[in-house]
């Protein structure tokens, strides 16, 4: 594949840091990392676990350091960084914070993963507005990357879990309305025994996927939108078409590296190495 020197690339990261397992942006960061990719973080809250199967994890609010670090970064010389990817936020203040900085800056080639919700429910403690403020996020996106969930809440569709080609279309219709620039690529979208992405190509579904491997991870949506970032930005000429199917692989890779562990690990997240090799293939 070609690709693009790295000394030129430089990504911004904006999820939260979750101490404990494989997660959001440990996983983002090591994705980053293996492609020698200059990152910056913005960790929007530090978190004791992820927010399923620990209780009620223990969360520290990095607003105010934020915007200090903004502040600092508007005094140095720091070029805009090729890309910009937003993870999970987890509070309405944080969303807006992140949304009026994002347009202060407007950072170039915006990823937004809307990750609020898995499984037909909203995240605890999330609510309507958090949706809205994903919307807007979108708006100013190239890329979502939505999974079904979130789809359906982002349209006002009530989707299930393997909706419908006409369903699908519908929905992903409804978010071009607010997001018009934007390629929404919804994630986990069922088909029989596989679980893929689907996306509109003018007015057609597309679809692709792979076998569903049995059980439920977590840091999946994670981990896909991390390495679609980082094969976006180092294989600019890759399609959209090669771009999921290749993240996917990557995804999948940690499936079933991590499918082989006792299943009550499974919840601190993706074992990464069989992952990492996989991309570095495509160097
Ligand atoms: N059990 C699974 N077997 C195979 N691939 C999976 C499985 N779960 C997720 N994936 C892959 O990971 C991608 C992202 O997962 P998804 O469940 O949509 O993320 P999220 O964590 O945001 O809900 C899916 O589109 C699919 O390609
Ligand atoms: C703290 C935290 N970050 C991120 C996520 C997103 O994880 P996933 O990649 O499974 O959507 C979760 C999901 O529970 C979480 O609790």
């Amino acid at each position: 594949m070609e690709k693009q020197a790295s000394n030129v690339l430089s990504t911004l990261i904006i999820q939260d840091f979750t101490a404990l397992g494989q997660m959001s942006m440990t996983s983002a960061l090591t994705v980053s990392q293996s492609m020698n990719i200059l990152t910056a973080s913005l960790p929007v809250q530090m978190l004791s676990t992820q927010t399923e199967g620990f209780g009620q994890p223990h969360r520290e609010i990095m607003a105010d350091w934020m915007e200090q670090v903004w502040h600092h970064w508007d005094t140095i010389d720091i070029k805009p960084f090729t890309s910009t990817l937003i993870g999970y936020l987890g509070t309405n203040e944080l969303a807006q914070l992140v949304n009026m900085e994002i347009r202060q800056h407007r950072n170039p080639n915006l990823i937004v993963d809307p990750a609020m919700a898995d499984q037909g429910r909203l995240y605890p403690s999330l609510t309507k507005s958090y949706v809205e403020e994903m919307r807007r996020l979108m708006s100013g996106a190239q890329i979502a990357l939505p999974n079904v969930t979130e789809l359906g809440l982002l349209s006002e569709n009530d989707l299930e879990m393997t909706p419908s080609d006409d369903k699908l279309r519908q929905a992903l219709k409804r978010c071009q309305s607010f997001a018009p620039d934007c390629q929404i690529i919804a994630t986990g979208v069922k088909k029989g025994s596989a679980i893929g992405c689907a996306w509109l190509r003018g007015n057609e579904i597309v679809w692709a996927g792979k076998n569903i491997i049995k059980g439920h991870f977590f840091g999946t949506g994670d981990l896909f939108s991390a390495t679609f970032n980082v094969l976006k930005l180092r294989f600019p000429k890759l399609d959209v078409d090669q771009l999921v199917s290749e993240a996917m692989a990557v995804v999948y890779a940690a499936i079933q590296e991590t499918a082989a562990l006792p299943a009550a690990q499974w919840k601190l997240g993706l074992q990464l190495k069989d992952a990492i090799s996989l991309l570095m293939t495509f160097e």
